[in-house]
């Protein structure tokens, strides 16, 4: 579904991506993990288009993305901030991208409805705290039932039943094929909805493996205990090696 080869970005003489290559298919749920600077974004921005590789391609469904505009329409984004016309309210904001993308056949409202947004949809978007705002965000990647979903942070800010509410859907698409991509730095909130792990260190793919492969070789259940075990001095050596295993 997103095939991705030998990417690397420079900014400047830095290279935030370097040689890249990962395969994802539908089903799967990726947690692209590393530490900050590592790259993550970087990746996630080049899927977009956000971000122009110097070298590489990236396809989507087999086509390749360079100068292209209209596979966005497939991937439902939820930035790490959302930003939105400040003094709209929340439902001209959903109104108005419901009008821009009239081409959708099926609206899934469903984040809407459990969030309530209804209630506060009368609400200026400047006005809104922090985890409303993320909740508006992550209404909005689902909203027209994209085929892939790249979240970064996506729980970050939201209260314990948000986050919840957010990982039973996330899992509840998965079930469905669709493709999701996730970054966090919360490790505890991935346990439950990864399938697979993209770990990433100075703009080099370090790992990519199925978390039930992960969990043999370290012994291990939780992903923080996973990575740490990984990350250790005397890691298995077998945990480092890059392998298309997906
Ligand atoms: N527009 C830019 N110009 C220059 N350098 C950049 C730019 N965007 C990213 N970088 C650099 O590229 C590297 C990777 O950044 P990126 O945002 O992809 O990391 P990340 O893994 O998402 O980090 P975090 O976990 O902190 O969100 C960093 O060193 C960053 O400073």
């Amino acid at each position: 579904m997103i095939e991705i080869t030998q990417l690397t970005k420079t900014f400047r003489k830095f290279k935030a991506l370097d040689d890249i290559s990962l395969h994802f298919e539908r089903g799967q749920t990726i947690s692209l993990l590393g530490p900050n600077g590592s790259g993550k974004t970087t990746l996630i921005k080049s899927i977009l288009g956000l971000v122009i590789p110097g070298k590489g391609t990236i396809k989507i469904n087999g086509a390749v993305i360079k100068d292209q505009w209209d596979y966005r329409s497939q991937i439902g984004y939820m930035p790490q901030i959302g930003r939105y016309p400040e003094n709209m309210t929340i439902g001209q904001v959903i109104k108005m991208l419901k009008e821009i993308r009239k081409d959708c056949k099926r609206y899934d409202e469903e984040l809407i409805e459990g969030f309530n947004i209804p209630a506060v949809q009368h609400k200026t978007m400047r006005s809104l705290s922090g985890g409303t705002r993320q909740k508006v965000s992550a209404c909005l990647a689902f909203l027209f039932s994209p085929e892939i979903f790249i979240l970064d942070e996506p729980t970050a800010g939201l209260d314990p039943v948000a986050s919840e509410l957010l990982k039973d859907k996330i899992i509840k698409e998965r079930a469905n094929g669709k493709l999701i991509l996730i970054t966090s730095h919360v490790l505890s909130d991935l346990d439950d909805i990864t399938s697979h792990i993209v770990y990433l260190q100075e703009g080099k793919l370090l790992l990519y493996k199925t978390v039930e492969e992960l969990k043999k070789v370290t012994g291990q259940e939780k992903l923080n205990k996973i990575i740490a075990a990984i990350m250790q001095k005397n890691h298995p050596k077998e945990c480092l090696h890059y392998e298309n295993n997906y």
